[in-house]
């Protein structure tokens, strides 16, 4: 059966566990480079990208994860996952910090701000409703949040956020000139495709929809299907045996 692994190095990953779980599908942490051996797709969870690089680098996760991602197997990175996956990240830390890179795109780290600037906004999703099914719009939960700036032409644009232009101006009459002039809204892109790589700035593993979790299994299943005959068990699993109800985690929305 082919197996979803998460990487637990730092983050939501137990989040994402969870919500796998909530699908019958148990996903597999994994912190050692061996481990990426035994899976067939990734899931890499949002949480600080700086820390999460400096763990993954002492563990000498990099060449592994680069390897996965070059044999074209699916791997999804929510947030700080979304950076790792990017192959140009902006506004890093001093020295900025290795990347996994494989998306063509460029990300901002932290986009919408510091952490008191984190946010939750329904998003229009028509991509996956239509894959998928459900409502057209979905629950984003934004934290400290990376947005992408600028993406190359294999990549498919999955959701965009309208900011207005002059979202820094917080003061009352900016507010003013706002609502007089009308200001055109900006978009920015919180959620991407290209081939087997996934990448969303937001946390759909907070929330109680399940659609991007389902849609990822399908890419995971798609692949399986074409180098074996192995394919995700998305329902039916028998969970029974996970004695770990830490994955019972509250959601968040
Ligand atoms: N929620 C998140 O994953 C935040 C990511 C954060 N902006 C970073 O640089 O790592």
């Amino acid at each position: 059966m082919a197996v979803v692994g998460v990487l637990a190095l730092q983050g939501s990953f137990n989040e994402h566990i969870a919500a796998l779980k909530r699908l019958g599908v148990k996903g597999v942490e994994v912190r050692k480079p061996e481990q990426l051996q035994t899976i067939s797709s990734l899931i890499i969870p949002g949480g600080e990208s700086t820390t999460m690089a400096k763990l993954a680098e002492f563990h000498n996760l990099f060449p592994a994860l680069r390897e996965f991602v070059q044999m074209g197997k699916p791997v999804w990175g929510t947030c700080a996952g979304l950076i790792f996956l990017a192959n140009k990240a902006v506004g890093q830390k001093e020295g900025g910090q290795e990347l996994v890179g494989g998306l063509d795109c460029t990300v901002h780290r932290n986009y919408f701000g510091s952490q008191i600037q984190s946010f939750e906004a329904e998003l229009l999703v028509p991509e996956l409703a239509s894959r998928e099914g459900g409502p057209e719009t979905f629950p984003g939960v934004f934290i400290r949040a990376p947005a992408v700036l600028e993406v190359g032409p294999e990549v498919e644009v999955l959701a965009d956020y309208p900011i207005p232009s002059n979202k820094v101006l917080y003061s009352s009459s900016a507010v003013e000139i706002q609502e007089e002039n009308a200001v055109p809204e900006k978009k920015v892109i919180v959620a991407i495709r290209q081939g087997n790589l996934l990448g969303t700035a937001f946390h759909p593993e907070l929330t109680a929809d399940t659609r991007w979790h389902s849609y990822f299994l399908k890419m995971a299943r798609g692949y399986g299907e074409w180098t074996s005959n192995t394919t995700v068990a998305v329902s039916g699993v028998d969970l029974s045996s996970d004695k770990q109800t830490r994955y019972d985690l509250p959601i968040f929305r």
